[in-house]
This record gives structure tokens, C-alpha cells and sequence, in this order.
């Protein structure tokens, strides 16, 4: 059985918040309380969802469900960057996800469950940081990072501290150390780390040609040579701006949805790939389309739009930053000289708050 025809609807929507609303709203603070109150006055709608999506977590909230039959309740918030739309989950009380990838899979069906490119958890803070984040792909999949689910991520975490102005995190992922800083504009700034360019380490087995690692390589791809660049920020980026067809790529021209999979599981990508096709627009304006691992097309990728922007300066198409422009808006990129390393800034927004019967 899919994993959506083993569902039937399994939330409501409680809430929802236009996108102009801003996000540093003082009356709208994403505590429990202020969501138990929404809850009370659907309490009715809660009863005659009678599905679950089999998340076994006892709440202590379940009183303040009582026309409720399920034995717990899982509160989110949905955001999106770019699109790039996430469920998030306060995860401090545990270090493991409250939620298995099955569950994920099912939460984020856009027909039969919330919809949603993936799943984070806020979990507590280690090695010294303040967070840990965790996400799993719409398939269920677990990545090292998310660009544009760090950015959701560090809004989350004001609106759950009710913080207000510039605000700093550490935080821990599978990518090692991120660093979201949000800005007095509301946008978040993100200190990604440094690219791994090593071919091994991306990982793929495609030889390397410069260094150690794969520039404007030649990639067999449904019998035709693209010329790929590989890059990870922690997780494994395929950049293409041209093939023996086209020169210059121009992305609206792409049928990403049959060209997308073959990259993504292409044998020399062991760990499977997120696949950027880009067009130069200008030295410091990219346009890019992503196919992701473990979530299809998407309508934007802050790893993706990171690991771009170094290919094109490895490929000496651009400068070193740069404007990338996706599907669901730009955002602004910065490989900087000093350090090393890569800067995102863009924007995230909430959508709607609400909660999953149990
Ligand atoms: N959309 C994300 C990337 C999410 C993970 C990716 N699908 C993977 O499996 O590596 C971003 O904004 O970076």
C-alpha cells in the first residue's frame, strides 16, 4: 500500500496567516498555550478526525483535548522558504525525532497529509551548541542539511522563545555547525560552512580532473554528456550549466521531472544527488531549477543555491556573489575569499500553525 492511500486526512488547519503578516508579531507568539487555545475552539473539528497518522506520543496536553479521541496531539508550525515549504516540530523534550520517516512520508502528502517538501525537528543543542536539527525528506530520507529549512528553523525557534530583533544561533546538523543569524529585516542571514569539493567526499565516484575534485566533468545522463560540477554543503550537489546539446543551459526549457531522476540516482552518485541545472543570467545573476534528492522538484534549495553559486566560480562563470534566482525567488549568495566560507541570505515565513490528532 502507498503511503498515502494508508491514510485518510489526518490534520486541520487552525490557523492560517496571511504571508503579509509579519513575522515578529507580539500577538502572535508560537507557545503552547496560544496553540492549546486554538485547539479548544476546534476541539469539534478534532473529534470527528478519527484517522491518526499512528504517531504513538502521549501528550500532556490530552486534557485540554477531551472531545478528543486520540491519546495525544502533535503540534506544528508550517514555513516555507522560498516555497520550499517545511513542517516544524518542537523536539527539546527528546533527542530523537518524535516522529519516524514513515510518519514524515505521510504528514507531508500533499493530498492526504499536511504537504510539505520535509520534516524538522528542533532537538536539543550538543557538542555545546544551542539546537540540534534534523529533517527527513518528503520520502521518508534523512539529509545532513537543509539551506532554506535552517532559515524556517531559526524563525521557529524566536517564535518559540518569543524572542524579538537580531537574534544568533548555533546549530548542530549532519553538516556540522550552522549559523542563522537573523537580521533587523526580518531575513536570515546563514554562516553555511565550508563546500567539500573532494570528489569522495561529495560523494561520487565520477573521476576527478581538477585537485581532487570534479569540474566541468563530462556526465553520461540518458545518452547525453552534461558537463557537472560536484559540490557538497554537507549534502551531495550535481551543478549542470550546459550538455553536448546545449551550451547554455535555458532552465525553463528543462523537463525536470524526467531528467531530474536520472541524475539523482545515477550510479555514480552512491549517496544519491540534489541536481542544479543553472543559466548565467550575469556574472552576479543565476537563474537555477532544482531537482532534490528525496523530495522531487522543488521551488527552492539553499544548498542547492550555495553549492551553485561554487561551481560557477570553480567553472569561472560568476563572481563570488551572487544573486540566485530559483523558482519561488531569489536568494542572495556569498562565497567568501577569507574564510571560505558560504553565505545564504533570504527569507522565511510562517504559514499556518496546527495539530495532528494522535
Ligand atoms: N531544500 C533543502 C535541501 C533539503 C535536503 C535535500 N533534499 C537532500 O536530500 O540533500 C535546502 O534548502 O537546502
Amino acid at each position: 500500500m502507498s503511503p498515502s492511500a494508508a491514510i485518510s486526512p489526518p490534520f486541520t488547519t487552525l490557523r492560517s496567516i496571511p504571508h503579509s503578516l509579519p513575522l515578529f508579531s507580539t500577538t502572535l507568539p508560537l507557545q503552547r498555550t496560544h496553540l492549546n487555545n486554538i485547539a479548544i475552539k476546534n476541539s469539534t473539528v478534532f473529534t470527528c478526525l478519527a484517522s491518526s497518522v499512528g504517531i504513538q506520543e502521549s501528550s500532556s496536553q490530552v486534557g485540554l483535548f477531551s472531545n478528543c479521541k486520540q491519546s495525544g496531539v502533535l503540534h506544528f508550525v508550517k514555513y516555507h522558504g522560498l516555497g520550499n515549504d517545511f513542517i516544524l516540530v518542537d523536539n527539546q523534550g527528546s533527542a530523537e525525532p518524535k516522529l519516524s520517516p514513515e510518519q514524515a512520508v505521510k504528514l507531508c502528502d500533499r493530498n492526504f497529509g499536511i504537504g510539505a517538501d520535509g520534516v524538522i525537528f528542533a532537538l536539543p543543542g550538543i557538542n555545546g551548541t544551542d539546537y540540534t536539527m534534523r529533517i527527513f525528506n518528503s520520502d521518508g530520507s534523512e539529509p545532513e542539511m537543509c539551506g532554506n529549512g535552517v532559515r524556517c528553523f531559526a524563525r521557529f525557534i524566536t517564535e518559540l522563545e518569543n524572542l524579538q530583533g537580531r537574534q544568533r544561533f548555533t546549530i548542530h546538523t549532519g553538516a556540522g555547525l550552522i549559523v542563522p543569524e537573523i537580521q533587523e529585516d526580518g531575513k536570515v542571514r546563514v554562516d553555511m560552512g565550508e563546500p567539500i569539493l573532494k570528489s569522495s567526499d561529495v560523494p561520487t565516484s565520477i573521476p576527478p580532473n581538477k585537485d581532487q575534485s570534479v569540474v566541468k566533468a563530462k556526465l553520461d545522463v540518458d545518452g547525453v554528456a552534461w558537463n557537472v560540477t560536484c559540490v557538497s554543503m554537507g549534502n551531495p550537489h550535481c551543478i549542470t550549466f550546459s550538455s553536448e546539446k546545449t551550451e547554455d543551459l535555458v532552465v525553463d526549457e528543462l523537463n525536470l521531472a524526467d531528467i531530474g531522476p536520472k541524475f539523482e540516482h545515477h550510479a555514480v552518485f552512491p549517496a544519491r544527488t540534489n541536481t542544479e541545472f543553472v543559466q548565467v543570467i550575469s556574472p552576479t545573476h543565476l537563474k537555477m531549477r532544482v531537482w532534490e534528492r528525496g523530495a522531487g522538484a522543488t521551488l527552492a534549495c539553499g544548498t542547492g543555491a550555495c553549492a551553485t553559486v561554487v561551481a560557477a566560480v570553480l567553472e569561472s562563470r560568476a563572481s563570488r556573489s551572487c544573486t540566485v534566482d530559483l523558482p519561488g525567488g531569489p536568494l542572495d549568495i556569498e562565497w567568501n575569499a577569507e574564510d571560505n566560507h558560504v553565505y545564504m541570505t533570504g527569507p522565511a515565513e510562517v504559514v499556518f500553525y496546527g495539530s495532528v490528532p494522535l
